[in-house]
């Protein structure tokens, strides 16, 4: 039975069963957009190097602190420097002053003695303590040099020798300006101050070396502060920026593990809860299919199938169809849902693409080439300004052993989960498997309740239904008559014809008598040539007329058997009609089976109603 429908949806394959298909977890998701291809090549090294992060960072510190150290170290070098440079100008400054003081202690002392003019005098007196001064400046200035301090004190003694031989000649000069003049014709003071400025010159030389010497420290010092300030400092700026990159990926790796925990966290729950909707689902299947197999009734069975499919997919709408047992026609029998595209109440199987193909069909709203005729036409407008109209059907043919039973019809507003339409489909083929065992059993029901050879009701038929039509017309006031027949001289019959003519004479009663009784009566072989006709709601007199076409149609048929040509017979009649509400069925029959005796007794060939006290009989030939 499971093969019986192929499980395509559209071209699709035929994939599993549905339990399988129902069983299976949803598949993985694909690898979100979110989630980086593949690291730059950069970031996988900054990952993988970051056991060196807590190295790098102290490196990066010590190489930070010892550009600050350096710095400060040369800061103060730097200001010391400056302060040696001040110092070797002071030196030179002294010098100068040294001298200059000296020359014009002299040029005052020469220029008093020339004019005696008293202002020059005491520019000679003024001078003396600032030579002085300067030269015992320019000793104290020197001590830290040996060498300078040594030319300091010779420079000082010069000074203080030519001080000493300008006032000679000054003092002289005040008391004999002849001999002092004589006296500074042969003075020396030329030769001195030669001798002090020469020294004075080397001096200076040595205090300038002195100060060459200091820049170019300074600025050996400067350059290498420079290069050790901007390498270290680049340095520790790069390992800070390695470090900050590597913590920016690390930041952004946690993100996305983040985002991936709660997206695969979501992903798990959305399973979970698949996985137990699928569990329900299968419960209820299975809850489905044992009520299905308790169903009584077709009718049963598709209302019960159309409230399973409400409860289960409440978002579906359709009906079922059964196929009428002419299979000219599938009519509405169960109706579920709102259909989303409407369906006829009443098909053709050719109008059905399923039911002419016994496989699933699947049609979307515009999808006007394919779709069934017994749908609603779709809008040709709509499909042409190309409308995306997401409405669909699917038709689930019922088939058993390849037989169509009916249709499953069903239509959705929005695309369908594949879960959905595999239940659809589950429930399709338990369905058909419900309706093929209640066709059956009501195939061997009515088999059992039928006599083969005539094709009317058995007696247990009619024990079972007279029973209740008796009740049923009782309870409404209405009449039941029974008709008791009989085949006359039935064994002369059989004796002169044989046992087969007799069987063919029966069941061309048989189907006279089906013939001539309405759809609410039932006509059942009581055994033997004995038949009996229940007619609920028919009164003595209707009951007495039908009995009497009975008798006169039997009467008048003949029956052909092996080429060969008998009859007519003849058959007796009884008629027992119920009028109180005391009657029962048994007495019904006694009564009906009495006036069928009377009949024989009476001749044959008649109906006599046990009604009346005298027999109604009618002659045939009359
Ligand atoms: N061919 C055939 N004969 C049957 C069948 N059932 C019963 N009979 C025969 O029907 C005959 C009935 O004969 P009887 O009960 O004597 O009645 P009758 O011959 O019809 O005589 P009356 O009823 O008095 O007119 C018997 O010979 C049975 O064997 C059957 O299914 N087929």
């Amino acid at each position: 039975m499971h093969g019986a429908i192929a499980p395509v949806w559209d071209t699709a394959p035929v994939g599993p069963s549905p339990e399988l298909v129902l069983a299976q977890p949803p598949p993985p998701s694909p690898p979100s957009p979110s989630q980086p291809a593949a690291a730059p090549r950069f970031a996988r090294l900054a990952s993988r190097y970051r056991v060196y992060r807590l190295p790098a960072f102290l490196l990066a510190a010590a190489l930070l602190a010892v550009v600050g150290l350096a710095t400060v170290v040369g800061l103060r070098s730097f200001a010391e420097s400056a302060e040696w440079v001040e110092h070797s100008y002071q030196v030179i400054a002294e010098l100068e002053s040294t001298l200059a003081a000296t020359r014009t202690v002299e040029s005052s002392a020469r220029g008093y003695r020339l004019t005696d003019r008293p202002d020059l005098h005491a520019e000679y007196l003024s001078s003396i303590p600032a030579a002085l001064s300067h030269s015992a400046q320019l000793i104290a200035l020197t001590r830290d040099n040996p060498l300078q301090h040594r030319l300091a004190r010779d420079i000082e003694r010069r000074v203080r020798q030519r001080l000493a031989e300008i006032d000679r000649l000054l003092e002289l000069h005040l008391r004999d300006p002849q001999q002092a003049r004589l006296s500074s014709l042969t003075s020396n003071g030329a030769e001195q101050m030669r001798a002090l400025t020469a020294v004075a010159d080397n001096m200076r030389e040595h205090e300038r070396g002195l100060l060459a010497s200091r820049d170019a420290r300074t600025e050996r010092n400067a350059a290498l502060l420079t290069a050790l300030v901007i390498g270290g400092l680049l340095l520790a700026l790069s390992l800070l920026a390695l470090l900050m990159l590597s913590l920016w990926q690390e930041n952004r790796r946690s993100r996305a593990l983040e985002r991936e925990s709660r997206q695969a966290l979501a992903e798990l729950e959305a399973s979970a809860a698949e996985r137990q909707r699928l569990t329900e689902r299968h419960r209820s299947l299975s809850h489905y299919a044992g009520l299905l197999q308790s169903c009584q009734t077709l009718e049963e069975a598709l209302d019960m199938t159309a409230h399973v499919i409400a409860d289960l997919i409440p978002e579906l709408g359709g009906r079922c169809y059964v196929l009428r047992a002419s299979q000219n026609l599938a009519e509405t029998a169960a109706r579920f849902g709102r259909e989303a595209i409407a369906s006829a109440d009443l098909l053709h199987p050719n109008d059905c693409w399923a039911l002419r193909r016994g496989q699933v069909h699947r049609s979307q709203a515009h999808d006007g080439g394919v779709r069934c005729a017994h749908l609603e036409r779709a809008d040709p407008q709509r499909a042409h300004a190309g409308d995306d109209d997401p409405r669909w059907s699917l038709c689930v043919p019922l088939m058993a052993q390849n037989t169509s039973l009916g249709l499953l019809c069903l239509s959705g507003a929005r695309p369908p989960r594949e879960a959905d339409l595999a239940l659809v489909q589950s429930i399709a083929e338990q369905l058909s498997l419900a309706i093929v065992n209640l066709q059956l059993r009501e195939t061997l029901r009515v088999q059992s309740l039928r006599d083969p050879l005539t094709g009317l009701f058995n007696r247990r038929y009619l024990e079972e239904n007279l029973q209740r039509e008796l009740l049923r017309c009782q309870r409404r006031h209405l009449p039941l008559s029974v008709l008791m027949l009989d085949v006359d001289h039935f064994k002369r019959f059989n004796d002169t014809h044989g046992h087969a003519a007799g069987d063919a004479l029966l069941a061309r009663i048989g189907q006279l008598l089906q013939e001539l009784v309405r759809n609410e009566d039932i006509a059942c072989r009581y055994g033997g040539e004995e038949f009996t006709i229940v007619l609920p709601e028919a009164d003595a007199e209707a009951a007495a007329q039908r009995a009497e076409r009975i008798r006169a149609a039997i009467a008048a048929t003949t029956i052909v058997h092996l080429r060969q040509t008998f009859g007519p017979a003849t058959c007796s009649i009884g008629l027992a009609t119920s009028q109180g509400e005391r009657d029962t069925p048994q007495q019904l029959l006694q009564s009906a089976d009495a006036a069928l005796y009377r009949a024989k007794a009476e001749g044959r060939d008649r109906v006599v109603d046990g009604n009346r006290s005298a027999a109604v009989a009618s002659d045939a030939r009359a």
